[in-house]
């Protein structure tokens, strides 16, 4: 093969007249591929149509790998080049693997992707602190990590390159560990903290007047033990996957990308979720062992995700930017599961208020069984008691507050004492915290037995996440305009 521009044995080919490059940002072939498209209601207007198609039109990584078996020697160097001929792209997507591994959830959309999907089983969550303090860089990092998110979530490396066909003497554009992996249904969702906005009393990026009421330093609760180097951060990015090096991948690309104008200051890794967001999935369990999610808000709940989830319009003009947005509280809440491992199941279950096996509340029914309250059992006592989990966390207790729950399990180790460091990284999305999170958190800190005498909050953000990408546009482009 001829042509490659970097002049190593390795480099990419010239694209043949049947291949058609797909944009800058990504250098990836159109190929009429394999990688099949999760339809996310997040992703629900024109541009998400479009970016659904894009997405179809791509090539994965893997579709890509999979042509290496069916396209023989020209295939194969095509491949390591990153650049196919059309008989190549014909005889791979006939043999494509569009199982569920391959699946799309659209980058693009009237909201972002990643707070209504449906939980993936994965979770690496960082949050950047902003080293720059130049606008144009802010933006231009920005800019360049929408392609990026955009190129990973629908299975592609980053950079026009990727991983193996840049210069041999420059690092990689990608750093390769996803190359034979799907996309796994990665979203990659962006929140701004409040340090964006303002540092030391001084604001930043010319954003005076630009910080939302709603995103406000939260109180301390009683009980929380923040640790400032999981707490706070100008930037939160949530990469969500089915498979966790996909996620890792995602967030390691990204704080390259941000190298020398953010600096990581925080990252979770979470590896069970503990809510369900669609009726279609399975409620999952928490590391209790409790069923965890049941009476969750679920994609499928459109009217009340308007009531309690997403930023309506008609706020302030100064933060029209947050309309169709959210708030992400994150609270990593390390759970004292040793104390809990010796506590009885009766007890287990009367600080949740539900039973153990089915989830169903303890005043009987089954798991999706409304609980009642005020029905009490032959004691006179409540079959739920008073600080049972669930009644003071019960929309009935909360002004008729609900949430987005779509938290995951954690373990981090050991603590040195002969615990291990291990519990659920709480993430909920929220229309506004000072309504929906503050008040609850605030109950619960003061009266839950199970979080006053088996949690502990250990790290904490508040994050606004704007509305989603338009196809063209980039992330939080409504803040800068
Ligand atoms: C501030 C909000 C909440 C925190 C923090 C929180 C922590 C937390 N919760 C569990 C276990 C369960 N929570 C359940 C229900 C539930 N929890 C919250 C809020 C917070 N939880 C709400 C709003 C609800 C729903 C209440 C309702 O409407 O009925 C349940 C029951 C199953 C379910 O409905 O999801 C469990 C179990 C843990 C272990 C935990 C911290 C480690
Ligand atoms: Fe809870």
């Amino acid at each position: 093969m001829s042509g490659c521009p970097f002049g190593h044995a390795d480099g990419p080919a010239a694209a043949g007249p049947d291949t058609e490059r797909t944009g800058e940002d990504t250098g990836v072939e159109r190929s009429g591929g394999s990688t099949a498209v999760v339809t996310s209601p997040e992703a629900s207007d024109g541009g998400s149509a479009a970016s659904a198609a894009a997405g179809s039109s791509r090539m994965s990584r893997r579709g890509l790998l999979s042509l290496a078996g069916v396209g023989g020697a020209g295939a194969v160097a095509g491949l390591a080049a990153g650049f196919l001929g059309h008989d190549a792209l014909a005889a791979g997507a006939a043999a494509a693997d569009t199982s569920a591994g391959e699946a799309v959830v659209p980058f693009f959309g009237d909201h972002q992707a990643g707070i209504t999907t449906p939980a993936q089983d994965r979770l690496h969550m960082a949050a950047f602190d902003v080293t720059t303090e130049d606008r144009k860089e802010l933006i231009k990092l920005l800019k360049d990590w929408t392609a990026a998110a955009e190129a990973m979530t629908t299975g592609n490396p980053t950079g026009r390159t990727g991983a193996v066909d840049g210069p041999y003497d420059a690092p990689p554009e990608d750093t390769g560990e996803a190359l034979d992996l799907p996309a796994a249904k990665l979203t990659l969702t962006f929140g701004f903290g409040a340090g964006l906005f303002e540092k030391d009393g001084k604001a930043r990026f010319g954003l005076d007047g630009r910080r939302p009421e709603a995103l406000i330093d939260l109180p301390h609760f009683p009980g929380d033990d923040l640790q400032p180097g999981r707490t706070g951060g100008d930037i939160v990015i949530q990469a969500c996957a089915d498979d966790p090096q996909v996620a890792v991948h995602a967030i390691r690309n990204l704080a390259r990308i941000g190298f020398g104008k953010v600096r990581v200051r925080w990252s979770q890794l979470g590896f069970g979720r503990t809510s369900s967001t669609s009726r279609a999935q399975v409620t999952p369990r928490n590391l209790f062992g409790f069923k965890d999610g049941t009476n969750n808000l679920k994609v499928e709940d459109n009217a009340l995700l308007d009531e309690h989830v997403w930023v309506p319009s008609g706020t302030r003009p100064s933060e029209q930017w947050m309309a169709g947005g959210s708030y992400l509280v994150a609270r990593r809440i390390q759970m004292h599961i040793e104390i809990w491992d010796r506590t009885s199941l009766r007890e287990q279950e009367g600080l949740i208020g539900r039973t153990k096996g089915v989830g169903a509340p303890l005043s009987g029914g089954d798991e999706f069984t409304t609980p009642d309250f005020a029905l009490a059992g032959r004691d006179g006592d409540p079959l739920i008691p008073l600080d049972a989990h669930v009644r003071l966390a019960h929309p009935d207790q909360n002004a008729g507050v609900r949430m987005l729950r779509r938290g995951y399990n954690f373990t981090d180790g050991s603590d040195g004492l002969g615990h291990l460091d291990a519990g659920l990284f709480f993430i909920a999305f929220v229309k506004d915290p000072r309504t929906h999170y503050v008040p609850m958190q605030l109950a619960l800190a003061k009266s839950d037995t199970l979080s006053v005498e088996y949690l502990k909050h250990t790290g904490s953000g508040l994050f606004a996440v704007p509305p989603g990408v338009r196809q063209g546009g980039f992330i939080g482009e409504g803040l800068f305009a």
